[in-house]
């Protein structure tokens, strides 16, 4: 390929997966939620082909060629409708850099779990965005986690914008739709383990049920509402002051209003019990739920290895997690 003086041939970009431990669904209709970035990234390579127009995507779960309103599939069961979100925003950002004629070819390597909670979606986009626009010019962050909320809305279109913040950004944060995001300091190290109970959701049948649920009964949701911003206020105050004990508790708490908004899942339930009997302080679901991930808080690193060892023996996945600080990482 030839590389001009201002051309880069190759960009990459990292962005990570995220844990909601307070406030998932109720933070779409502007409650605050607090969540945070953990260690496991999705990364993504983009290079400019010289197909002229074409967009190629090839991932560890689906690969396709995009070219203009045409998808020729690769490989992958669902490509199409898997890819779609991501070659949105490869336009966008093409079209944000006056290349609208331009080709790209994205690779994508993710250590994530897709479709359980973890923020996979947001990673993908925020990484694919960031390596395009850095590929053609220098990638923003603010501008990156703008479009990726923007390619989010095809996955769901009530999108909070929380899963992107966080990507974007990193650390534990407290973040509302109209208030935006503040980092929130834990006084101690928080020892979190997940558990994928394996049943794939799809998060914008989830986000709708939710919002039926709204529309049928708008007195008992608002009532919902107010106990979850206030559980919300406790754990900035229980975590400012360094008392898991009662963060624990309001996990447990939060996951109560989950059970009533109908978004657990018999397996997330029995994981969750399995994690508290192991030793966990609280543990409820974590995203959008319908199955997919659970998360736990444990005492200590001894208490966490045991409740990841005792959610393995019922045969389910289940990993340490440490928050992450960096967010989105450029080259
Ligand atoms: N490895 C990957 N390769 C390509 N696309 C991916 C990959 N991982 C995730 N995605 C994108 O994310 C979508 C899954 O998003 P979905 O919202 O269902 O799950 P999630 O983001 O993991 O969960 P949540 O939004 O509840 O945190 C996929 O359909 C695809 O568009
Ligand atoms: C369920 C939800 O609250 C979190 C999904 O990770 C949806 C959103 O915030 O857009």
């Amino acid at each position: 390929m030839t590389v001009t003086a201002t051309a880069v041939a190759k960009a990459r970009a990292a962005a990570p997966a995220k844990i909601i431990l307070f406030g998932e669904h109720f933070v779409v209709y502007g409650n605050p939620a607090i969540l945070a970035s953990i260690n496991r990234r999705i990364t993504v390579t983009a290079k400019k082909s010289r197909d002229g127009g074409k967009v190629k995507i090839k991932s560890d779960i689906a690969s396709g060629e995009f070219d203009g309103s045409t998808f020729r599939l690769i490989e992958g069961a669902n490509a199409r409708a898997t890819l779609e979100p991501l070659y949105y925003a490869a336009r966008q950002a093409l079209d944000d850099k006056k290349q609208q004629k331009g080709g790209l070819e994205i690779e994508i390597k993710s250590d994530i779990p897709y479709g359980v909670g973890l923020g996979s979606s947001a990673a993908a986009l925020v990484a694919t965005i960031a390596a395009v626009e850095s590929l053609l010019g220098r990638a923003d962050k603010k501008k990156v986690c703008e479009s990726a909320i923007e390619a989010e809305k095809i996955i769901h279109k009530n999108s909070s914008g929380a899963d992107c913040f966080v990507s974007t950004f990193g650390g534990m944060m407290h973040y509302s739709k109209g208030g935006g995001f503040k980092k929130v300091e834990a006084k101690t190290k928080l020892f979190l383990v997940i558990g994928d109970t394996g049943i794939k959701h799809n998060t914008g049948d989830l986000v709708s049920s939710v919002r039926k649920l709204k529309e049928a009964n708008q007195m008992a949701f608002s009532g919902l509402m107010s106990q979850s911003r206030d559980i919300c206020n406790q754990a900035l105050a229980a975590l400012n002051s360094g008392n898991t004990e009662h963060l624990g508790m309001l996990m447990n708490e939060n996951q109560l209003l989950l059970e009533r908004l109908g978004v657990s899942h018999e397996k997330a339930d029995d994981l969750i019990d399995v994690a508290r009997r192991a030793g966990a302080l609280g543990a409820k679901i974590t995203g959008a739920g319908g199955g997919g991930a659970i998360i736990a808080l444990a005492a200590s690193k001894e208490d966490s290895e045991r409740i990841a060892s005792a959610i393995k023996e019922t045969g389910q996945g289940a990993f340490e997690v440490e928050i992450d600080t960096k967010g989105l990482v450029l080259g």
